[in-house]
Formats: structure tokens, C-alpha cells, sequence
């Protein structure tokens, strides 16, 4: 059966990429372009089965709650996303009137990247130093990046249960933030370049030796294989579904 998808925030840079990638894949239809300004309604949603919201961080869970009471599941790669927020989705999920309803929130859709989070996941417990480097294009609004903040939780969680301490940092003067964010307490820093699209570099430590993590998102052609899954998948899952790595067998 054909997947009717509605895409919020098509004007934008994945929005809009994401609309090309929908009418290009197999079994899917476009039926809906809403951006800012737009009223999320049964009208405007022309029957949609499935949402792609690709905003901005200020207003996608609104979104996201509006979708749902319009009956729809929803794949999200918007960014700004805490556990609070995540709680309130599956309340709301959790309400009768959602009942079957899916949502998936990915901060990043892309293999490399995903590849990445879980490589510098698996390999965090064993170096005592552990950083993340995110690099992107200027226009981007937020800072740090929603995937350098996932990794952070997950290393510092890998961490955590390795039994492993803080990073060593002797560091006791940092009034400019030189050090950058602090998530977990892993360091997170955030490059802001012309020319660039999306990366990230995870950099572990140990005495004389260092592992190096990256990937590089060129183009952002890298997203919609991840996106299209996602498309296809949500509807055969029920509640919140956080990270793509949930939808591709990464064990072995
Ligand atoms: N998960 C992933 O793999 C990826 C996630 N992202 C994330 O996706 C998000 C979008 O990135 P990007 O496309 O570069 O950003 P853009 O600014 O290019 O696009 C956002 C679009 O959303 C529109 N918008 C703003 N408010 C609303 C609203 N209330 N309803 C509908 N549309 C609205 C904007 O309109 P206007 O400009 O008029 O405000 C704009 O057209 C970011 O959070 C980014 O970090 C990006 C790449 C990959
Ligand atoms: O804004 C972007 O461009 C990107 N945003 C996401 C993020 O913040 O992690 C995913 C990717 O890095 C591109």
C-alpha cells in the first residue's frame, strides 16, 4: 500500500531534500508541503499517514503533538530534543486517542554517523580520554550539534558503567569556555566553517595512543536512505523509538 507522507519544514535545506527523496522512492506519495506559517490540520495534511519533521529545535515537539492528534506517526530529525521532551511524547503517545500511533526521533540519519555514535559507544570504555568535535555549515542554528550531544551520553554512559572516573583535565582557568560544552562530562566542542555540511570526530585517549572516530556528511543525499527507512518502518512500530540504529542490525 502506498505510504502517504506529509513533509513540515519542506522549505527548508533537508525539508526540501527530503520531498525530493519521498517522490523518487518506491511506494510512497508526497501529499503534503507544510513550512512556517502553515497550520498543522486534517486539511492541510491532505490524509498523510506518515510526518517528516525536518524544523527547526523551538518548535518541533509542537509539532510533533499536533501530528499525532491528527492521527499520524511521525519521523523526526529536528534537533533540541531532552528527556523531558521524549517523557511528554510518550504521554501523549501512552493516551488512549494515540493508541497504535508511532514516533522516531533520529539526530542523525545518515550510516556514517550512526556508525560513529556506536563505534565511539563500543570503544569509550576503554581510554581514559574521550572528546567530541563537531563541524558544520554556518547556517546552522544550534550549537552543539543534536548528534555530538548523543554521542556524548553515550560514551559518557559506556563510561559509567566501565566504572571509569572523569577524563583527566587539569585545567583550572576557563573563563572564555576554551574547553567548550560539557555533556555528561564529556567535552564537546563546535566548529562553524563555510564549505562544510555536517562531521563529526570522536577522539579517545590513552597513554602514547589515540583512536579517531569520524564521519563526514558531504551532501545531504547522506540522510535519506535513513530517512526512507524510517518512512517505511514507523508505521509497524508503536511508541517513541529514539535513534535509527534501532531500525539497522548493527551487532557483529
Ligand atoms: N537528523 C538528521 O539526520 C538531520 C537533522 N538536521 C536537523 O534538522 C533541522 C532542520 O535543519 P535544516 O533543514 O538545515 O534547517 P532549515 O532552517 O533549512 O529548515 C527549517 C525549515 O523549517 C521551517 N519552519 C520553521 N518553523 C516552522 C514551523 N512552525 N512549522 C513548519 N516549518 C517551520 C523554516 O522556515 P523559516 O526559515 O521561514 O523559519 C525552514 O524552512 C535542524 O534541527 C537540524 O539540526 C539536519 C540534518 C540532518
Ligand atoms: O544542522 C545540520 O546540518 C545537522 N544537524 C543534525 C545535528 O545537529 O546533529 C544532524 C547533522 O549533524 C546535520
Amino acid at each position: 500500500m502506498t505510504i502517504r507522507v506529509a513533509v513540515i519544514g519542506a522549505a527548508g535545506r533537508m525539508g526540501s531534500t527530503v520531498c525530493g527523496a519521498v517522490e523518487q522512492a518506491e511506494g510512497m506519495e508526497l501529499v503534503a508541503r507544510l513550512d512556517a506559517g502553515d497550520e498543522i490540520s486534517p486539511a492541510t495534511l491532505a490524509s498523510a499517514r506518515v510526518a517528516v519533521d525536518f524544523t527547526v529545535p523551538d518548535v518541533t515537539e509542537a509539532n510533533v503533538h499536533a501530528l499525532l492528534d491528527a492521527g499520524l506517526d511521525v519521523v523526526v530529525g529536528t534537533t533540541g530534543w531532552d528527556e523531558e521532551a521524549y517523557d511528554r511524547v510518550r504521554e501523549h503517545l501512552a493516551r488512549p486517542q494515540a493508541e497504535g500511533r508511532s514516533v522516531l526521533i533520529a539526530p542523525n540519519f545518515a550510516l556514517s554517523a550512526v556508525l560513529a555514535m556506536s563505534l565511539a559507544a563500543k570503544a569509550a570504555r576503554y581510554f581514559e580520554s574521550a572528546e567530541v568535535i563537531e563541524l558544520h555549515h554556518p547556517a546552522k542554528v544550534d550549537a552543539p550539534s543534536g548528534t555530538a550531544v548523543a554521542t556524548a551520553r553515550r560514551i559518557a554512559a559506556a563510561r559509567a558503567e566501565a566504572g571509569l572516573g572523569p577524563v583527566p583535565d587539569a585545567t583550572e582557568s576557563d573563563p572564555d569556555g576554551a574547553r567548550g560544552a560539557v555533556v555528561d562530562g564529556v567535552h564537546v566542542h563546535a566548529v562553524r566553517l563555510r564549505g562544510l555540511t555536517a562531521h563529526e570526530e570522536i577522539v579517545l585517549g590513552n597513554p602514547g595512543e589515540q583512536l579517531t572516530i569520524r564521519t563526514d556528511c558531504f551532501d545531504r543525499s547522506s540522510f535519506m536512505p535513513g530517512v526512507i527507512l524510517a518512512v517505511r518502518e514507523v508505521g509497524g512500530r508503536t511508541g517513541l523509538t529514539i535513534g535509527l540504529d534501532q531500525l539497522i542490525d548493527l551487532a557483529g
